[in-house]
């Protein structure tokens, strides 16, 4: 593979994890507006931790996750956190209403069990393909639960995207081998308990998303325009 694959850590809750982030020039990171979620942040927290990524050199994008959200919900957010990018859990219809609406890039989370679910249409700036949550979850997301990762290898993928669900430091390498994807999005694979980052666990990560030569990203900061994001 040419390049480096980007990468997202997502469900940041402490400073500890964001600094980690910026340390590994991590490509995005994700503050969990889900208020049933472990790594959820409130709108003021989200606001704290952006501020020391607004104090670095090295900025990682800042992407507000919402599950089924109001429009209320997305503005307190907004109010407080600079998003830069929406990542929803909801239907194509209604992420299409919120895009329009507060006119930032928009993530689709696409739910998969097989290659039959892969989305051919792209009307979002990413498509964010992760597992589909096993029946007794409790969030649509951050289940730690993987996909065959084969299945989007042959996939005409009609928009940006990036591979989600289950992915830990020792998976991530085989699972962009497998899958083709070019960038990666994990929260509970580099944790010591839910809503708790590792350090050490996000290095590792991260090193192991991109390849050994890589010094730099593949969506390196001056570059992020929308397109990028
Ligand atoms: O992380 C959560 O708690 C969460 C809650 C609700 C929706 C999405 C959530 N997380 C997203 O799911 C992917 C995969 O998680 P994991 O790596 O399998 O734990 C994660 O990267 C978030 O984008």
């Amino acid at each position: 593979m040419s390049g480096a694959v980007g990468v997202k850590i997502c469900g940041l809750t402490e400073e500890v994890g964001v600094a980690a982030c910026i340390e590994c020039r991590a490509d995005w990171i994700g503050f969990n507006f889900f208020s049933r979620s472990p790594r959820y942040v409130t709108p003021e927290r989200a606001r704290g931790l952006a501020a020391i990524v607004k104090a670095s050199a090295f900025q990682p994008v800042i992407v507000g996750l919402f599950v089924e959200p109001s429009e209320q919900e997305i503005e307190r957010a907004l109010a407080h956190a600079p998003l830069a990018a929406m990542q929803l859990y909801a239907s194509p219809e209604r992420a299409l209403v919120l895009r329009e609406r507060f006119g930032l890039p928009t993530w689709l989370s696409c739910p998969v069990s097989d290659a039959a679910d892969l989305p051919a249409e792209g009307r979002f700036e990413r498509l964010v393909v992760e597992s589909r949550p096993p029946k007794d979850a409790t969030r649509p997301g951050g289940n730690g639960v993987a996909f065959p990762w084969a299945i989007t290898a042959d996939w005409a993928a009609p928009s940006p995207w990036m591979l989600a669900g289950g992915l830990r430091p020792d998976t991530v390498a085989q699972a962009i081998a497998e899958s083709g994807a070019v960038a990666v999005d994990v929260a509970s694979g580099v944790e010591r308990s839910p809503g708790v980052k590792d350090p050490h666990a996000i290095r590792r990560f991260i090193a192991a998303a991109r390849d050994e030569n890589a010094t730099e990203s593949a969506f390196p900061l001056e570059s992020r325009g929308d397109a990028a994001i």
